[in-house]
């Protein structure tokens, strides 16, 4: 049995399994004894002639290695695997155990497909750092087995009994909430740092963006003027209301990402979440060092800032409903101790709808993830909700439905209020 498989099954029964269909989850278990549970939703529908499979990639100590060949694992299933053979998220974890997640794919073919599913596996396991199963009903034809393979005899292994699947309740958060902190959310600037440090042999880019990033990144002395962040989805108004506060309060405006990683945005946002967000995250740290420097001449405003990395990044890694969010108050919504806090933070907030017709009337190109927006109503209220659960400073909320001029008035009052100017 291959030494990665060994490392997972200490704790294999006490395991959750969680496959994606439609966006949502579906757990289950496994078990040495069979005490008449039901078969699980996810095996359900699955007919007698069918054949399901998980592919599950080890953490290896090179967490860019795991996240590249993740990503890379999708390609090539999806290129090499028969047309009919479904292909889903999966996930293993320790309910609770933070870092316990195990990441993969769920199979499901027929009879037709197996042969080539089975081949393009068995090659899999003798090269790749993957644990491979396999589920089929057991002999009563009543119950579904799991069995997992071995690396040498690359077929379903002989020395072990399959384990029976059942139905598990779904965990308090959805398990991607128990590997978000540094791996998609980075609470200071070396673990982004070293993200990208250990990005550089494999993304040439990676060089020239540490290359711009701040030598020191220590609080320097507060700036004397007021720094005001604008927060919101795509087409609330950022644009429109930070260029108006610029001019009225004769503010420097600046965006995060920074000017100077635009030529880069474009490559980072092909990678994995743990580089893509890293970069982003190291964005906010230049866009705070120039926020020292004019902050000491001028009022600061900022588009976008800290709430956006995290919310974006929390929002992508969960799925399903809000509830499935890391609840209010956890520490993934923490502000990072070592990033520079605003002296303000306005959300936008806008009818969908409205927010619809105002991308529709601009008619520019959408990032993915903002095309992700307005298709995947749930991704648009876990972004909104993430934005609202950020602390240290949170945000506060300002209805950017009425005119530009009457949202302007309205942030102004807020500044004036808060910021002495
Ligand atoms: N308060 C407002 N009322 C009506 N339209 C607005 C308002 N604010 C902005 N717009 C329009 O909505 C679109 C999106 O605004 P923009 O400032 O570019 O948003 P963002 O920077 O948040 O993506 C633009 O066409 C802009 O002219
Ligand atoms: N400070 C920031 C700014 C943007 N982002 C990311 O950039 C995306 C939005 O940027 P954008 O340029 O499309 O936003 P708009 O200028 O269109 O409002 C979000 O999806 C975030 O993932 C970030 O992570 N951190």
């Amino acid at each position: 049995m291959s030494k990665h498989a060994m490392s997972l099954l200490p704790r294999w029964c006490s395991r959750i399994f969680s496959v994606e269909l439609n966006g949502a989850p579906f757990y289950f278990a496994v078990k040495e004894k069979h005490l008449g549970e039901d078969v699980p939703r996810v095996f359900r529908e699955v007919q007698n002639r069918d054949k399901c499979y998980s592919v599950l990639v080890y953490c290896s100590r090179d967490r860019i290695k795991t996240a590249k060949f993740y990503g890379e694992l999708k390609d090539k299933l999806l290129r090499d695997l028969p047309p009919e053979c479904r292909l889903s998220p999966m996930s293993s974890f320790l309910p609770n155990v933070r870092d316990s997640l195990v990441k993969g794919y769920f199979l499901k073919g027929n009879s037709d497909t197996s042969s080539p599913i089975e081949r393009l596996l068995s090659d899999l396991i003798q090269h790749d750092p993957v644990l491979v199963c396999s589920y089929s009903p057991a002999e009563d034809g009543q119950q579904w087995t799991q069995h997992m393979w071995s690396e040498t005899a690359s077929q379903v292994m002989d020395v072990a009994k399959g384990y029976y699947v059942v139905p598990s309740e779904a965990p308090e958060y959805h398990p991607s909430a128990l590997n978000i902190i540094n791996s998609d959310v980075f609470y200071s600037f070396d673990e982004a740092y070293d993200v990208m440090k250990k990005c550089g042999d494999i993304i040439p880019e990676a060089k020239a963006v540490l290359e711009l990033l701040p030598s020191r990144v220590e609080a320097r002395n507060k700036p004397d003027f007021p720094v005001i962040v604008i927060e919101g989805l795509d087409a609330t108004g950022k644009t429109t209301l930070t260029e108006s506060l610029k001019d009225t309060l004769g503010a420097t405006l600046l965006p995060s990402p920074p000017e100077c990683l635009s030529p880069w945005r474009a490559r980072f946002d092909q990678e994995p979440p743990l580089i893509r967000r890293a970069f982003y995250a190291l964005g906010n740290y230049i866009t705070a060092d120039q926020i020292g420097r004019e902050g000491m001449k001028t009022p600061v405003i900022v588009d976008r800032f800290w709430h956006s990395t995290a919310a974006y990044a929390i929002a992508t890694a969960v799925s399903g409903p809000v509830c499935n969010l890391p609840g209010e108050g956890s520490e993934v919504y923490c502000w990072p101790s070592d990033l520079f806090q605003p002296s303000l933070v306005v959300l936008l907030t806008l009818d969908p709808e409205e927010r619809k017709r105002r991308l529709r009337n601009r008619g520019q190109g959408k990032t993915d993830e903002e095309e992700e927006l307005d298709h995947n109503q749930l991704f648009r209220l876990r972004v909104e909700e993430a934005y609202r659960r950020i602390s240290g400073p949170a945000c506060v909320t300002v209805d950017a439905s009425p005119s530009a001029d009457r949202v302007l008035q309205q942030v102004l009052l807020l500044i004036r209020g808060k910021c002495h100017l």
